[in-house]
Order: C-alpha cells, then structure tokens, then sequence
C-alpha cells in the first residue's frame, strides 16, 4: 500500500521516493506509539544525545526506523538530533535530509501528542556545505503529528499542504493544498516558568498580554504550552497566535533552546509558505545560516502580524521596555 493516496501535482516527481519512505516509516511509529506499553516502554530513558538530552526508547527507535527507510534513496546525507555527526548513506544521492525523529519526546509517557520534523536540502560536496546554509535553500520542510490524528503537513516551497492518516486505508489523503496561518488570535505559547531568565523586550511583551484589558493591548489573551514544537505548529497553523522561545539567561540557554537544522528552519519554512512569520526576535529565521550542526536559535513565529509586533517590541528603546507596562503607550492598540 502506497502511504500518500494518489494526488497527481502534490509532491514534486524527484521527491515522490523520499516522501514515501518518510511517509511508511510515520505511520509505523504512529502505529507503535497507539500500542505503547502494551508490549514495550517508549519512555524508557536510554541514553543520552549529543547535546546531552536524555534518550528515550522512542526518539532511538524512530531515528533507526527513518534513518534505515532512506538508505538507498536519493538522500545522501542524514543529519538527526540523535546522532552526532551527519550520516552518508548514498554517495550518489541528491538530497540532504535533517531530522527531528521524534519531537516533544518529554510527552510520550503523558499520551500528548508528538511528531517527526523533517527538511530538505539538495545535496552538496559535503554534508557540512550541504547542511550548514541558510533555511531559505530549503526544497521541502515539514513535519508529522502522532495526535488524535495522524496528521502530516508539508511545503514544497509553492503553500503548505495538509494531509490527513486515514487509519482504514493507512495512506495519507490530501485534505489541503494551502492551509493559511489565521492572521491574527489571542493566543501566545510560551514557558512562562523562565519569565526571570527573559531579556527585557521578550518580559515587556508577555507583560502587555498578561496585563489584558488593563494593560497597553486593552484586550485579554490566552496562554498555551504543550512542550511540544509539532503540537504548538499544528494549533498555529489552525488557530493563528505566537510561540516563542526566546534565548534567556540560563547557562546553555543563550540560543534558546530550539536546533536550527531540524526544528526551526522547517517548521519556519511550514509556516511562512502558509504566510505567517517565524524570527529570531529580530531576523527572519530562514535569512540564517547555522554555524554546526546542532546549532540553536531563538525562535519566534506565527500570525505575522503578532510576530511583527515581537520584532518591534526589540526596536523599542530600553526606558521604554524597562516601563512598567502602565507606561508603556506605544502598543496600545
Ligand atoms: O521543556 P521546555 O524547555 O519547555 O522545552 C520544550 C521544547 O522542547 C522540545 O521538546 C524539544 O524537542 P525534543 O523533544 O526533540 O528534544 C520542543 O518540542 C518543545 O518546544
Ligand atoms: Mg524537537
Ligand atoms: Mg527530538
């Protein structure tokens, strides 16, 4: 059984292969992640990964699982979270390919839902010029969220597309071929338990939205946060509203927490094919190029019109961000 059902046009000829090995593999690790515990622990803590994060059984067994669908395909190298340093696997393969195999891995054992975050780069000499370049050469970006639905959403670099696991046929069906980012929302994501560790533009900000009708903004706001970057995308690109993980003052936290290669240059790329916005605070996300590897960045998207406000909240002068907000008058909207 093929895993996408037939859409002629929606996935580019040269990425069809690709795409349906990602395709196969993800809906094995939805299948076993819907049995976990009954014959295995996926929580299971198992090791420790190059940036030092703790391993679970399931952020190893969907690292495997990928990385051994793509051997022999037209991906030449593979750059995971898990794995150190990038992998070859077809010297004469066209594509470089970076993984988050499974993202959110804090949530596995609460039953909240997770996913795989992919890019896609064409292949260089090797795999640190293919790798270590900035976001916007991307040729696909996306990811899959193991949730109530099984759901996978890509970009090509012509909108973001929505397909939807139907667990009967167990193939991916189209159900949109340009999701949008709703313009606007009430909604922000953010760990607030780091509020004393934030620089003062990203504290002003969250400030303005928790003072509600009483602050600058003069309406109230939500807050969400799942602690997990694929569930957090998913809710944005149906909802609209703003995450943000911003560099704080924590040892280690200077970049934030986020890795450039797997994490925000694709969901970025998601994101603003669907005309949202995704920074650093400052710069677009996808203007960047990662330094190694396993570089972090601040990041910082959604409806663009709240990603903008961020931005501008960072050209504000510092008597103004150091106000409280009371004072502050010029965001009030
Ligand atoms: O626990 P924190 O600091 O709030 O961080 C949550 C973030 O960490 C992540 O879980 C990191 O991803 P991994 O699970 O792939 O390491 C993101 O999905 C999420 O946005
Ligand atoms: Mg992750
Ligand atoms: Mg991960």
């Amino acid at each position: 059984m093929k895993p996408f059902a037939t859409h002629p046009d929606a996935i580019p000829a040269d990425l069809q292969d690709v795409m349906d090995r990602l395709g196969s593999v993800a809906i094995e690790v939805a299948t076993r992640i819907a049995r976990g515990g009954i014959d295995e622990d996926l929580a299971g803590l198992c090791g420790t990964n190059t940036d030092g994060d703790g391993q679970k059984a399931l952020d190893v067994i969907a690292d495997d699982a990928f990385r051994a669908a793509l051997d022999g395909s037209a991906v030449r190298f593979y750059a995971s979270e898990e794995q150190e340093e990038a992998v070859t696997l077809n010297e004469a393969g066209t594509l470089a390919l970076a993984i988050d195999p499974l993202d959110g891995s804090s949530n596995i054992d609460t039953n909240l839902s997770v996913g795989t975050i992919f890019a896609i780069w064409p292949a260089a000499a090797t795999a640190e010029t293919s790798f270590l370049r900035p976001g916007s050469d991307l040729i696909a970006g996306g990811y899959i969220i193991y949730g109530p639905q099984v759901c996978l959403m890509v970009s090509f670099g012509q909108g973001t597309q929505k397909y939807v696991l139907d667990p009967g046929s167990r193939s991916f069906v189209l159900v949109d071929r340009a999701v949008k980012v709703p313009p606007t929302s009430t909604e922000f994501a953010i760990n607030a338990s780091n509020y004393r560790h934030w620089s003062k533009p990203i504290r002003a900000y969250i400030d303005d939205c928790v003072a509600g009708t009483e602050g600058p903004r003069g309406r109230n706001f939500n807050m969400r946060w799942l602690a997990s970057l694929v569930a957090e995308t998913h809710r944005i690109l149906a909802r609209g509203g703003v995450f943000l993980y911003p560099r704080d003052g924590r040892k280690g936290y200077e970049q934030g927490r986020l890795r450039y290669l797997y994490e925000c240059a694709p969901i970025a790329f998601v994101i603003t094919q669907a005309g949202g916005g995704a920074t650093d605070g400052e710069n677009p996300i996808l203007g960047q190029t990662p330094a190694r590897l396993h570089a972090r960045t601040p990041f910082i998207f959604g409806s663009a019109e709240k990603v903008a406000r961020i931005t501008a909240y960072h050209d504000l002068p510092e008597q103004e961000t150091s106000a409280l907000f009371g004072n502050r008058g010029l965001f009030r909207s």
